[in-house]
């Protein structure tokens, strides 16, 4: 079983303008409210590949039970916690361009970490952790290593900042940085390919056994220990960009549950990727399974490092 979790979960509200002038009153053509945060966008995603999981985390008022009530609805095992609070709204406006105005967290206590890890606890050895997004800043910022050292599980963390260079410590099986995440955690502005490679050893050497870096249109990169694969993202138009991150992550596992190895696994991932942002909301298992023959993967070329 994989179980996903969010511990600052959204609804995504998405709202289409032809542009987008500040301190103007702007009026929307379109309006679409749907589940977000990176746990659940995971869960979904691997839903749509008849791959099942259970979605933890916590939710917080009317946002929180509208969370609960659409995931169930979709066939999802929502077990999450209700805290004191509201669940936060991100806005997502699409003009030409994408802007996303994300909500604050409720305030959750250490109290609701420990009642998560009781729900872990009956969790078997063999499942996979994921544990993805933002933390609520009223947590504190290695509260996923802990979580990941706690519970014996294999574990994904995709998160961004200090609590993702706290994560390495607990040796995450995957971590999935995009190419900014990657360079701030080293403390960098931007980076090219061999520089991508480069930061990303540096977190192998920091304790992740994998790492996905995603550089949007440009390409892909999965590096571990023994080596370094690269690949060319499929070209296509783009809806929307938000969750495909989340799709990447999706895809490498509904992959590895398919029996693949991790290279294959890498080409799910970007199939996935992709088929979310050409897609106006998460992508379906029928795009992904037509984007996969134009993904490419190669071993990146040791002497341009
Ligand atoms: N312009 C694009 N064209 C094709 N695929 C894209 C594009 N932007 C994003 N993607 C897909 O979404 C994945 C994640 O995008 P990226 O922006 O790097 O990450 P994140 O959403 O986590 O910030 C990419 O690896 C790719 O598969
Ligand atoms: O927890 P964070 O970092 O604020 O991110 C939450 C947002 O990210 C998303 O999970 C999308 O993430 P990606 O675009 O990186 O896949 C949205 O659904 C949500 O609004």
């Amino acid at each position: 079983m994989i179980y996903t979790v969010t511990m600052n979960p959204s609804i995504d509200c998405f709202m289409e303008l032809s542009e987008l002038v500040e301190g103007a009153t702007n009026r929307a053509s379109e309006q679409r409210m749907v589940p977000g945060g990176k746990g659940i966008n995971v869960s979904r995603v691997l839903h749509r590949f008849d791959i099942g999981s259970i979605l933890l985390g916590f939710t917080a008022g009317f946002t929180g039970a509208f969370l609960k009530e659409e995931l169930t609805a979709e066939g999802l095992q929502a077990h999450f916690t209700d805290t004191p609070g509201m669940t936060r709204i991100n806005m997502k406006l699409k003009t030409a361009k994408e802007t996303e105005v994300n909500g604050p967290s409720p305030e959750i206590s250490q109290d609701y970490v420990s009642e998560l890890l009781r729900k872990l606890e009956l969790a078997d050895k063999d499942d996979l952790l994921v544990l993805s997004g933002s933390l609520p800043p009223s947590l504190p910022a290695d509260t996923y290593r802990t979580i990941a050292e706690k519970t014996p599980l294999k574990t994904v963390v995709d998160t961004s900042g200090i609590p993702l260079q706290k994560a390495l410590s607990a040796r995450p099986y995957l971590i999935k940085p995009n190419i900014d995440e990657l360079t701030a955690l080293y403390g960098q502005e931007s980076a090219d390919t061999s520089g991508a490679v480069l930061l990303a050893r540096k977190a192998v050497a920091d304790g992740a056994k994998n790492v996905l870096v995603s550089r949007g249109a440009e390409s892909a990169l999965l590096v571990s220990a023994d080596r370094v694969l690269e690949a060319a993202v499929p070209s296509g138009t783009i809806h929307s960009t938000v969750g495909a991150g989340d799709s990447m992550v999706a895809g490498f596992l509904a992959g590895l549950a398919n029996g693949h190895p991790p290279e294959e696994a890498f080409r799910w991932s970007i199939a996935a990727g992709s088929a979310t942002a050409f897609s106006e909301s998460l992508c379906s298992k029928k795009l992904v399974e037509e984007l996969l023959p134009s993904v490419s993967v190669n071993e990146y070329k040791e002497e341009s490092v």
